[in-house]
């Protein structure tokens, strides 16, 4: 059953808890503040009574003069203090929103959030959020006076004369007409409006994220156009949806503001029969003036509420994903044999119907079988190697293992309990997974290190930082392990990087390690130093390695083969060249590319 979607006020709402006290008083002072902007007006008429009535002394101006400035400094205390609760409360929806995105990204498969672009994720995380705070932090005070001044007005105004009131009406009812024939097709053009947007935040994070992509192929000159093109093309559309309306737009705009060609022959006539007094008169001009300002900047909250719509639809794409269930429980486990029972798994395709946001959209999801019925046995202490075509589902049977989603048919288990039982704190201290890609933070190499264990000592960084080769070259810096990750992050080879990490898992001393191409940039000078830390780290560790180098797990004492998403074969080096013609001919392609690159180097491959 399709789950209803939740209003996004609704949404919204529900991050004003904590501030919901505040949001109130913000209101209240809003309408305070309201009220003491009438007092000026109430003293102006009452000066004007006392020159129609002749009772004029400085005494009763002084008097007036001061009801009118206590009135204004009611409105502008009040409405400062609305304001500063409105902008405390919008950034503590902002500060909900942003947390509980941080708290579900967490929580969800690892996988679900791998698969997003980080670009597309921090538009979302900091510019969409951020687009919610100015609406939110003006709404409350200037949209509450903005509304109830002209309501405030048009009740006074009945209350001189019914027919004044009617009169005030005029303007801001005929300005309707061209307000109604703007508004038609508001919502498609809006929606257009943030699928222009979207497209070119798209090209915008391709044309960065892919920039040494796009040097390295030559491509600055095609790659400038789109960028060009996309940005050209959304301010040809935004001029587009303006000029289409800024005729109606202009109408609306110079009817709104006439309130006084209703008023104020309408009030002479009614002055002129006795029915109003002159001072009510000029009472009834001053007010219908003063109704414009705050109708028309109402009109300006139409916009700002649906770029909020947008942006919390945004955002609860990120709030709704699915979260990864956790037993909480720590199991017993007394070894580390891993199985694979029957296992399947289907990706969740986007079926490239965009969601509201442009592509970010996982409503319309295909389901994608990669792989079928495995079924594999891992003992405890033992080196596996996964080898296989590309697209065979190698990768996928490692990040199951280290459950980046969980399987959808069959199981896993280590040490006998399937993963889904273990809580994810202990299975993530049950597996180290390395990849070829080696994130640093932006700390020191001695605690991007330390992430492997937050408790060790300086000695035992130094300790897995040998083991793991990466010594040598980190003394070599300026600052050596002091260094900062994001000055060194650009002087490291990727194999320099590979090592860091290799490192922090040495660190880690998990039981169960898992190389996902982490000899990736291997070079043959390099190779020797990546084989020396991968065996540091997977000393009496259940090991798992995916290589396409398949020199470097020959040892393994047990190959598996995988294609298109099966076991074509299993068994060791020499068993399989024997029997495995898939196998025998990536090994006969690997020895031909081996010994050309070492032949270029006028080296000999002693280890094949
Ligand atoms: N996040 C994903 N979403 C959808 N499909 C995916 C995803 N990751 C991988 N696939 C698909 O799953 C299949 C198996 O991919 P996988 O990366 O596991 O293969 P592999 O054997 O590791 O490949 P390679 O050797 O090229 O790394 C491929 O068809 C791939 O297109």
């Amino acid at each position: 059953m399709k789950q209803q979607k939740e209003h996004w006020v609704k949404t919204l709402f529900s991050f004003a808890d904590p501030c919901k006290g505040k949001m109130t008083l913000s209101v209240l002072c809003a309408i305070l503040s309201v009220a003491g902007g009438f007092v000026p007006f109430w003293a102006v008429y009452e000066i004007l009574l006392l020159f129609i009535n002749r009772t004029v002394t400085l005494n009763n101006i002084m008097f007036w003069c001061l009801v009118g400035i206590g009135g204004y400094l009611i409105r502008v205390i009040c409405f400062g203090i609305s304001t500063i609760l409105a902008h405390i409360s919008a950034y503590t929806i902002l500060e909900g929103i942003r947390l509980k995105i941080a708290n579900r990204l967490m929580g969800a498969p690892l996988g679900e959030v791998m698969g997003r672009r980080i670009g597309c994720l921090k538009n979302i995380i900091m510019d969409k959020v951020e687009d919610l705070e100015p609406p939110l932090a003006h709404m409350i005070p200037e949209l509450t006076s903005n509304l109830l001044l002209p309501i405030a007005i048009f009740i006074w105004m009945l209350a001189i004369d019914w027919r004044l009131g009617l009169a005030v009406l005029i303007a801001p009812v005929l300005a309707m007409i061209p307000m109604f024939f703007l508004m038609r097709n508001y919502n498609s053009q809006y929606a257009a409006y943030m699928e222009a947007n979207n497209h070119v935040n798209n090209v915008i994070i391709e044309y960065v994220e892919g920039i040494e992509v796009v040097k390295a192929f030559n491509q600055s000159t095609s790659s400038y156009e789109k960028f060009v093109g996309a940005v050209k093309s959304f301010k040809d559309f935004t001029l587009a949806w303006f000029k289409s309306t800024w005729k109606t737009m202009n109408l609306m705009m110079a009817i709104m503001p006439t309130t006084l060609l209703g008023v104020l022959p309408i009030g002479l006539l009614l002055t002129q029969s006795g029915s109003i007094t002159p001072a009510e008169l000029a009472m009834g001009i001053i007010l219908s003036l003063s109704i414009v300002g705050p109708l028309m900047k109402a009109t300006t909250f139409i916009n700002e509420a649906k770029s909020m719509e947008y942006a919390v639809e945004a955002a609860n794409e990120l709030l709704n994903l699915p979260v990864l269930p956790d037993s909480g429980r720590i199991v017993p486990i007394r070894h580390t044999d891993i199985v694979l029972q029957d296992v399947s798994f289907s990706y969740k395709v986007n079926s490239g119907k965009a969601g509201r946001e442009g592509g970010l959209g996982r409503d319309s999801t295909e389901q994608n079988e990669v792989l079928h019925d495995i079924s594999l046995k891992m003992p405890q202490g033992s080196f596996t190697a996964l080898v296989g075509p590309s697209g065979g589902g190698k990768s996928t049977v490692a990040r199951l293992i280290a459950r980046f989603w969980d399987v959808t048919g069959g199981s896993i288990s280590i040490g006998g309990t399937n993963i889904k039982e273990l809580s994810i704190r202990q299975l993530s201290e049950l597996v180290s997974f390395v990849t070829q890609d080696n994130f640093l933070f932006n700390c020191s190499l001695k605690e991007n290190i330390r992430l492997g264990n937050p408790n060790a000592t300086d000695e035992e960084v130094y300790a897995a930082a040998k083991a793991a080769c990466c010594d040598d070259f980190i003394v070599r810096l300026e600052k050596g392990y002091d260094t900062p990750a994001g000055d060194a992050g650009r002087r490291l080879s990727g194999g320099e990087k590979q090592r860091i990490a290799i490192a922090r898992a040495i660190l880690k001393n998990a039981p169960i390690v898992i190389l996902d191409e982490a000899t990736a940039f291997t070079d043959p000078q390099n190779e020797d130093k990546i084989q020396k830390s991968i065996m540091a780290l997977s000393k009496g560790k259940t090991l798992l390695v995916i290589a396409h180098r398949l020199s470097t797990i020959q040892n393994a004492d047990q190959i598996v083969v995988l294609k298109k998403g099966q076991i074509v074969d299993c068994g060791k080096q020499e068993e399989l060249l024997e029997r495995c013609s898939l196998y025998a001919d990536m090994w006969q392609a690997h020895i031909g590319a081996k010994n050309w690159s070492v032949g270029e180097k006028k080296e000999v491959a002693v280890n094949v």
